[in-house]
């Protein structure tokens, strides 16, 4: 959740009015051509697969497929679907872009036992168990009651079943608890500055630089203490990190300082064609921003256990699919 503290009174509406409106299908409950056929029923103008960044700028109705993500179509900013029918039967999901990124990396196969660590209101859970195709557990933490009960109205109407939700700190879920003994992939998305959010970017020269500081360090700690507990999980193969910030200190810094507490993990490379990686040296990582990728401001990680017998070739994922 963005973080208030941080956040400044100014709120650029001109800047988040660029960005195009992002809609993920839920494939639960429908496909992207039945998606695609009801909005052209609908009498907006279907553009095919983009294929390069640029395609996205769209004129109101028209629409297309994204570049990079499978389930996810595109449309003129501002074009607003919160009374479809399609959203409100769970068909859709309002979701931007960047946001997309982390359960689509994560990838847990069908079957599996995955954690979303900070997960209110749920739109990486219901792409998590969409992946899943529901059949496997879902648990699903967060500390806020409210948002999880905002999560809950989401997870009902998107059809997932596979979830147990529970209004816990993350921090206090015991790793060796029968119950999680096969939890194999974990998706922490943890309360961060927000400082990416498009609408919301700070105009820092009305904030005290000492107080923005003290809040991101401690942000950081928090991310840190989330991410080793995560890694800590005796099954875990795989764990996505994600903020919507865009400073080094929640991001490569506190990833950084992970691996070096927890050697046995590595960065995996992830989606080589993506145009804006993670700043020097960690360029296996993601980063997303309005002027790059024409989504909000995005940091991405994943990592991976080593296998016991080391030198794992260093395969990019989702390269291909
Ligand atoms: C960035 S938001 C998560 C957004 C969510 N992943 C989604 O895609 O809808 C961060 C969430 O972390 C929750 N949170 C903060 N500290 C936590 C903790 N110690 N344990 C569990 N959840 C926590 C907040 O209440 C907030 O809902």
């Amino acid at each position: 959740r963005p973080n208030d503290d941080l956040l400044p009174d100014c709120v650029k509406r001109p800047a988040a009015d660029q960005l195009p409106r992002y809609v993920r299908v839920n494939t639960l409950k429908t496909t992207v051509e039945d998606v695609v056929d009801y909005m052209k029923r609908d009498g907006l103008f279907y553009l095919g697969q983009a294929s390069r960044l640029d395609d996205l700028t769209l004129k109101t109705k028209e629409f297309m497929r994204d570049i990079h993500l499978p389930e996810l179509l595109v449309f003129a900013p501002k074009t607003d679907f919160h009374d479809h029918f399609l959203y409100k039967a769970g068909h859709i999901i309002l979701q931007d872009k960047a946001s997309c990124l982390p359960a689509y990396l994560l990838n847990p196969a069908p079957g599996s036992h995955v954690i979303d660590a900070c997960a209110a209101p749920g739109n990486k859970s219901s792409h998590l168990a969409a992946i899943m195709k529901n059949k496997g557990r879902l648990f699903a933490f967060d500390l806020d009651a409210k948002r999880l009960a905002t999560m809950s109205t989401l997870l009902l109407r998107t059809g997932i079943s596979c979830q147990q939700l529970a209004n816990q700190d993350f921090l206090k879920v015991d790793p060796d608890s029968p119950q999680y003994k096969d939890v194999e992939y974990i998706l922490l998305d943890p309360s961060c500055s927000g400082s990416g959010m498009v609408c919301l970017q700070e105009d820092t020269s009305s904030v005290d630089q000492e107080k923005i500081q003290a809040r991101l360090a401690s942000l950081a700690s928090f991310q840190l203490k989330c991410l080793n507990h995560g890694l800590s999980f005796p099954q875990l193969k795989r764990l996505v990190y994600s903020t919507c910030s865009v400073h080094s200190q929640e991001n490569e810094e506190v990833v950084t300082a992970c691996l070096q507490q927890n050697p046995g993990f590595r960065l995996v490379p992830v989606l080589p064609q993506w145009p804006e990686r993670g700043l020097e040296p960690l360029t296996q990582c993601l980063r997303a921003s309005i002027t790059k990728t024409r989504t909000h401001g995005f940091f991405v990680a994943l990592l991976e256990k080593q296998s016991d017998t080391g030198n794992k070739e260093q395969e990019p994922v989702l390269q291909k699919r």
